[in-house]
């Protein structure tokens, strides 16, 4: 039965191909629109991501857009700034919309950001905005730092033997659970990030729904998330509802999102704060991590930008009283450290690229994009492509460093680790804030990691991951000044 239908769509996506085959990019669909499928996540399996398929397909049709097939779906490739930007401003205009696989969406709750467009998006957008710019982590950076030294004390010991990748993860989860969702309940916690992982390892899954499938059990465990979140915001709206003063200072961002109104005074549908705020637990959860952790291996593997941060960190905490938590401000001054964090996002970014699905018949090179299909922006093209980023398979954050060492930054819509367009990331502010604290605490503890396999290998499936979770042995001591 799945075969015939495979069969079926290929046999008609292959007939609109052959008659239009003149106005369309170069390029295959392969066989039964699978084989392509499979090659792109043999690529994904390794080092690189996307780009050995990108890089392969580019130089076979001697074109940077290209037609190929991705997860049963007839797909441009576009690459580069300009292939980003098409894609941002028809994206603006609504010729493209996002496009999630139905399972994925199905998991992930029909109200989240990513699946919702128009006047619904811009009102989430906009709610979004209030509870995650600055202001909103301002009122909540006392309890991060408290947290993010209680985590130090607790996890880096020295002589400990640990995995970065699994501790970073472990609290970025908890962090953003006290946070976003305002528990610190250990039990809780424990228990929500078990269902956690049940979900999201069921995103990348066959949508194969019998019991002892993986996304049968990511389904059932997205509805226990989905009644433990709903306790929690319960239990915070009566409490919101015992406060005198509503505009007090909120230590966690879900009692701001309750409050939150959009410019015509609506607020988010007691379905919507559910969905929205465990989106917000997948979003920043594993891109944050995964960031952190290969911005430390970098850091490992090259002493002289470790050393830059540390006068960086020493120099922001000799502002300080002991003990006296940071403020947005001091993040904001973490510029170094912010090129550091992007630096690393262009090199090993937590997405591989976005897909949208064409709602009209579209041109772009001199090429049609068929109403239906789908258009993907590699971000690996783009990041690794010398044009944009001088050596670029160099470490080196000082292209980001604008004001000082920089005249300009890279050009618009060449780097692309955020997204672009209407859905892009709204989080960058509470990575930035998560990830500034955990390297601050880290070097102002004097804290020294040593890999026990300094190029460990790593693959991209379905973001960057440590294949032995990068261990490392922990000491505490003086850093070599260079
Ligand atoms: C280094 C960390 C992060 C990276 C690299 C990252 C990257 C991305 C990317 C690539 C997108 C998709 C954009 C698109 O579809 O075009 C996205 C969307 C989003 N991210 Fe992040 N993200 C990070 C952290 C966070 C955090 C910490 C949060 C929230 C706490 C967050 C919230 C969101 C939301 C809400 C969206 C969907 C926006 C929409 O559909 O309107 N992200 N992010």
């Amino acid at each position: 039965m799945t075969a015939s239908v495979f069969a079926s769509r290929a046999t008609l996506q292959n007939v609109a191909v052959i008659l239009r085959s003149r106005e369309l990019p170069p390029g295959s669909l392969g066989f039964l629109l699978i084989e392509e499928t499979l090659h792109f996540i043999s690529s994904l399996r390794q080092a690189g991501g996307p780009g050995r398929f990108v890089n392969e397909r580019t130089a076979r049709f001697g074109s940077q857009t290209f037609k190929t097939s991705l997860f049963l779906n007839s797909t441009v490739v576009v690459q580069g700034v300009a292939g980003n930007r098409f894609v941002a401003s028809a994206e603006s205009r609504r010729d493209l919309l996002n496009s999630w696989p139905a399972s994925t969406l199905e998991l992930l709750g029909k109200n989240v950001p990513a699946a919702v467009h128009g006047a619904q998006h811009k009102r989430q957008r906009q709610i979004m905005s209030a509870c995650l710019g600055p202001g909103a982590l301002q009122k909540v950076m006392s309890r991060a730092d408290r947290m993010t030294r209680k985590h130090f004390e607790a996890s880096w010991s020295d002589e400990a033997q640990l995995s970065i990748a699994g501790t970073v993860k472990t609290h970025v989860f908890r962090l953003a659970c006290s946070l976003l969702a305002g528990t610190e309940d250990e039990g809780l916690v424990g228990h929500m990030e078990a269902h956690f992982r049940t979900w999201i390892s069921g995103l990348v899954a066959v949508p194969l729904d019998v019991p002892g499938t993986t996304f049968n059990k990511a389904r059932r465990a997205r509805d226990v998330l989905r009644r433990q979140i709903d306790e929690v915001i319960q239990q915070r709206r009566r409490q919101l509802q015992h406060e005198q003063n509503a505009n007090s200072q909120y230590e966690d961002l879900l009692s701001q999102m309750i409050l939150a109104r959009d410019e015509n005074g609506s607020s988010l549908t007691p379905e919507e704060l559910r969905d929205v705020t465990l989106f917000l637990l997948f979003a920043g959860h594993d891109t944050s991590a995964t960031a952190l952790t290969f911005a430390l291996k970098f850091l490992e593997q090259n002493p002289s930008c470790l050393n830059r941060l540390v006068q960086e960190h020493e120099a922001i905490a000799s502002e300080k009283q002991p003990g006296e938590a940071l403020n947005w401000m001091d993040i904001s001054n973490m510029k170094y450290t912010w090129a550091v964090l992007l630096e690393t996002l262009r090199l090993r970014s937590a997405s591989f690229g976005g897909m949208k699905e064409a709602q009209k018949e579209l041109k772009y090179n001199g090429y049609v994009i068929p109403k239906g299909w789908k258009m993907f922006f590699p971000v690996s093209s783009t990041h690794e492509n010398d044009e944009y980023f001088k050596d670029s398979s160099k470490f080196d954050p000082s292209r980001f460093e604008l004001d000082t060492v920089q005249k300009e930054g890279p050009p618009p819509f060449s780097f692309v680790a955020f997204g672009v367009g209407p859905h892009a990331c709204k989080g960058g502010d509470f990575a930035r804030m998560t990830i500034s604290l955990y390297i601050h605490h880290l070097i102002m503890g004097k804290i020294k990691w040593t890999s026990l396999e300094l190029y460990e290998k790593y693959h991209c499936f379905p973001i960057p991951t440590f294949t032995k979770g990068y261990q490392v042995v922990v000491s505490h001591d003086k850093f070599p000044v260079m």
